[in-house]
C-alpha cells in the first residue's frame, strides 16, 4: 500500500496464542528452560500500523497508555534489530509504528511477541528485504522465545526454548473463551519459581498431537496440561477455580495459557462458548470469546 503524502503504509493483525500444552524438560545453564509445548494461534489480535517516514528514527504510539513507547517496547526493539541486521539506516529515513492493543498484557497470550512478529513481517515487506521466515525467526529469537512461533502461527509443536517449531494439524477448529483474572504475572518469575522435581502432572504431548489431528476431544482433554500451573495456581488459586468453572460451563477442556494468569476453555459449539462468556463477563472484566486459527501462509 502507498500513500503519497505520508509514505508507504501497512497494517497487520498480530494474533495472540494459547498453549494447548506446556512441559518443561530441564533448566539450561543460561537460565532458560528446555520446553516441549503445543502452541495455537487464536483470532484475538492487536492491529499494528506501520508507516515509512522521511523523518529519521523509530516513533511508536499506542492506545494502551501504560505500555512503553521507546526501547522498552518489544515492537520498537524488533524494528531496530531488523534495521541493524539488514543494514537499513534509520538516520536517513524512519518508521512510525502504531499499536492498537486488544490482547491483554502480561497475560500469557504472547501479546508483545505478536506485535514484534508483525513489525518484523511488515518491515521486511516495506523495506523490500526479501528475508525468509527462517531468517526472520533467527533475527527474532534474542528478543523473545515466543516470537519465532508468532511469525509462523497456526498450530505448532515448539521445542528448545521455543524456537524449534513443527507445524501440526488441528482437524477441527475450536471456540475459545479467555478469562484473565485481574492479576499480573511475570514470566521470568514463574520460570524461576518452578520446581522441576515436584511436577506430578505432565501433558502427554504425543497423544495430544494425534488427538488434535483426529479431532478426538476426549483424548485431547486428558492429554492437555501446563506444568507452569504448579507455580501460578498456588499463588493465584482463582486460576484453578476458573478452570473448574469453565468445565462446568461445558468446555471440552480448560487450561492456563503460558505463564498465566489467563485461563481458556475450548468449546466445539459457538453458542455454548458465547453463553459461558456471557456468564463469566458478570464476574470478570477481561473475557474474550474467540476462535482458533489455521496458519495463514
Ligand atoms: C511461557 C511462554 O509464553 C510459553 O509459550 C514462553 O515460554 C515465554 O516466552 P517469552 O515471554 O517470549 O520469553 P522471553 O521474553 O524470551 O523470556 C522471559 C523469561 O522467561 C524465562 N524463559 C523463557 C523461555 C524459556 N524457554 N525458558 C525460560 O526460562 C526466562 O527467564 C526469561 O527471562
Ligand atoms: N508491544 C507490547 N505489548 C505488550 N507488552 C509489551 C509490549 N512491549 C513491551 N511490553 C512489556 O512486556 C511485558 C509482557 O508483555 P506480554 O503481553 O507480551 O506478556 P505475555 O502475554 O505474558 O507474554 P508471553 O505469553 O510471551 O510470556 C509487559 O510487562 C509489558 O509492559
Amino acid at each position: 500500500m502507498t500513500n503519497e503524502s505520508h509514505g508507504p503504509t501497512l497494517t497487520l493483525q498480530a494474533h495472540a496464542k494459547i498453549n494447548l500444552s506446556l512441559d518443561v524438560l530441564h533448566k539450561r545453564r543460561d537460565g532458560y528452560h528446555h520446553l516441549c509445548m503445543i502452541m495455537q494461534e487464536i483470532s484475538l489480535h492487536d492491529e499494528v500500523h506501520l508507516r515509512l517516514t522521511p523523518e529519521p528514527g523509530i516513533r511508536l504510539t499506542t492506545n494502551a497508555g501504560f505500555l512503553p513507547v521507546d526501547q522498552g517496547n518489544i515492537a520498537w526493539k524488533a524494528a531496530e534489530r531488523l534495521a541493524r541486521g539488514a543494514g537499513v539506516s534509520l538516520e536517513s529515513q524512519g518508521v512510525a509504528i502504531h499499536i492498537d492493543k486488544q490482547i491483554p498484557v502480561a497475560a500469557g497470550l504472547a501479546g508483545g511477541s505478536a506485535d514484534a512478529a508483525a513489525v518484523l513481517k511488515g518491515l521486511n515487506a516495506l523495506w523490500r528485504l526479501g528475508l525468509s521466515l527462517e531468517e526472520l525467526q533467527l533475527i527474532s529469537l534474542p528478543l523473545g522465545a515466543d516470537i519465532p512461533y508468532c511469525l509462523m502461527g497456526g498450530t505448532a509443536l515448539a521445542e528448545g526454548i521455543g524456537e524449534r517449531l513443527t507445524p501440526l494439524t488441528l482437524a477441527k477448529p475450536f471456540w475459545v473463551v479467555l478469562v484473565k483474572p485481574p492479576v499480573s504475572v511475570s514470566t521470568r518469575e514463574v520460570y524461576e519459581a518452578l520446581k522441576l522435581d515436584e511436577i506430578e502432572e505432565r501433558p502427554d504431548t504425543l497423544a495430544l498431537i494425534e488427538a488434535l489431528a483426529q479431532a478426538d476431544s476426549l483424548t485431547m482433554a486428558g492429554a492437555m496440561a501446563n506444568v507452569l500451573e504448579t507455580v501460578t495456581i498456588p499463588q493465584v488459586p482463582e486460576i484453578g477455580e476458573l478452570k473448574r468453572r469453565l468445565l462446568a460451563l461445558n468446555a471440552t477442556a480448560s487450561l492456563m495459557s503460558g505463564s498465566g494468569p489467563t485461563v481458556f476453555g475450548l468449546f466445539k459449539d459457538q453458542e455454548k462458548a458465547r453463553s459461558a462468556g456471557e456468564k463469566l463477563k458478570r464476574l470478570y472484566r477481561e473475557v474474550h470469546v474467540v476462535h482458533t486459527l489455521r496458519r495463514s501462509q
